[in-house]
């Protein structure tokens, strides 16, 4: 089938924003991708590059740079929201001045704000104006942007509240490099491609450590298993945490030498300092924020969340990353099934306060 061509921005001009450009101009749209820095955005009007972000990589020249956001938005329907979640709310606030029409948000980003405990969708929904918003999606899953700009098979999964506007974003993107799954489960897919930012760090720091692939795999195995518990308690369906933004992500991020999670807590556990380690990153490291989030949400939930409850000791407490590993592995004994099937009793009651 002839896909719809259309006008679509890409708002922020770091590694996945553009990633995301080239799909969508491999895809034949008229892309626009808006950054705030001048000299970036001449880059890649002339030189047709983001060497800062994706290095050696040649961008389609259907990509078009602004530094102006009112420029960018005129004759939009559909934006793509690429920037870190600290940054969400100062640029929706920014859209939300210029704006006039509604429109369609698709956010890309993996994080929960600390404090207001919010998910992205939730913290567009307070900043965006109703009569400006179309819908929400959340685009997540299993996707480096290295990877994605050498078109190396991906796969993602989109979701929003209407299924109709899921299905549209699928087909914007959708290409023979690039598949996009739908999920009805908003909060699961946000809540799974925030939370294994937390376990990538942990994977990153027992690295770091000079453990092996014993630790690895039961972190990310465990990490899943609290990050079901937390999820299902906020609404999530247990399932999406079996599909790309649950197991999927978890174990791309846990493994890659393209994550700054995991590279971050590679460092950590080499004996490096936080700040000094997110100094010389150059690109967000997510998990930091969500894990003092995550922390919060354990409590507010009363989920028990072992390894962000470590992770949170070592970032924020001083705990060295070889004690924080020892106490995880003090821990009381327990029996791995009761905990599952507390999730699904979890899952069972939330059914049935709905009927
Ligand atoms: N990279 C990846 O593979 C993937 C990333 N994501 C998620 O996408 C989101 C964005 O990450 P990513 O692109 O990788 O991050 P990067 O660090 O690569 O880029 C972030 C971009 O946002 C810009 N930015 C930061 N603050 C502001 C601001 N206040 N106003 C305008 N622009 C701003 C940065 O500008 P400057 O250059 O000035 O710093 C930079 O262009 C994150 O939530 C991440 O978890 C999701 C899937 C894959
Ligand atoms: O979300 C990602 C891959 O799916 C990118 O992870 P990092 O932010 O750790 O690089």
């Amino acid at each position: 089938m002839k896909k719809k061509i259309e006008k679509v921005a890409v708002i922020g001009a770091g590694s996945w924003g553009t990633a995301l450009a080239m799909v969508l101009a491999d895809n034949g749209h008229e892309v626009r991708i808006w950054g705030h820095k001048e000299e970036q955005i001449t880059e890649i009007n002339t030189l047709h590059t983001n060497e800062k972000y994706l290095p050696s990589v040649p961008l389609p020249h259907n990509i078009t740079g602004f530094s102006s956001l009112d420029e960018v938005l005129s004759e939009i329907e559909t934006i793509i929201l690429a920037v870190p979640t600290k940054a969400i709310r100062e640029v929706l606030n920014k859209i939300a001045n210029i704006r006039s029409e509604p429109l369609i948000i698709v956010h890309v980003s993996k994080g929960i704000e600390p404090d207001s405990l919010l998910r992205i969708s939730e913290m567009i929904e307070q900043e965006m104006p109703a009569d400006l918003l179309k819908d929400i999606v959340v685009l997540s899953g299993p996707s480096h942007a290295e990877e994605v700009s050498l078109r190396h098979p991906t796969t993602v999964s989109v979701s929003a509240s209407n299924m109709e506007t899921a299905e549209k974003v699928q087909d914007m993107f959708i290409n023979q490099n690039f598949r996009v799954y739908t999920n009805p489960d908003i909060v699961g897919v946000e809540i799974g491609g925030a939370l294994k930012n937390i376990i990538a760090l942990a994977a990153g720091i027992s690295d770091g450590l000079g453990y092996g692939d014993n630790a690895k795999a039961a972190l990310v195995t465990r990490g899943l298993a609290e990050i079901t518990r937390l999820g299902v308690k906020m609404g999530a369906s247990p399932l999406t945490f079996s599909g790309l933004a649950g197991i999927g992500d978890l174990i791309v991020t846990c493994t890659s030498k393209h994550s700054r999670n995991w590279r971050a807590g590679n460092l950590i556990g080499q004996g490096h300092n936080l700040d000094e380690v997110l100094k010389n990153m150059g690109m967000v490291v997510e998990g930091v924020r969500t894990t003092k989030a995550a922390h919060q949400l354990a409590v507010k939930y009363d989920v028990k969340m072992p390894i962000t409850s470590v992770l949170y000791d070592i970032l924020f407490n001083g705990v060295n990353a070889k004690d924080g590993v020892d106490m995880l592995m003090a821990r009381s004994k327990t029996n791995e099934m009761e905990d599952i099937a507390n999730v699904f009793d979890d899952q069972n009651s939330i059914v049935h306060d709905k009927k």
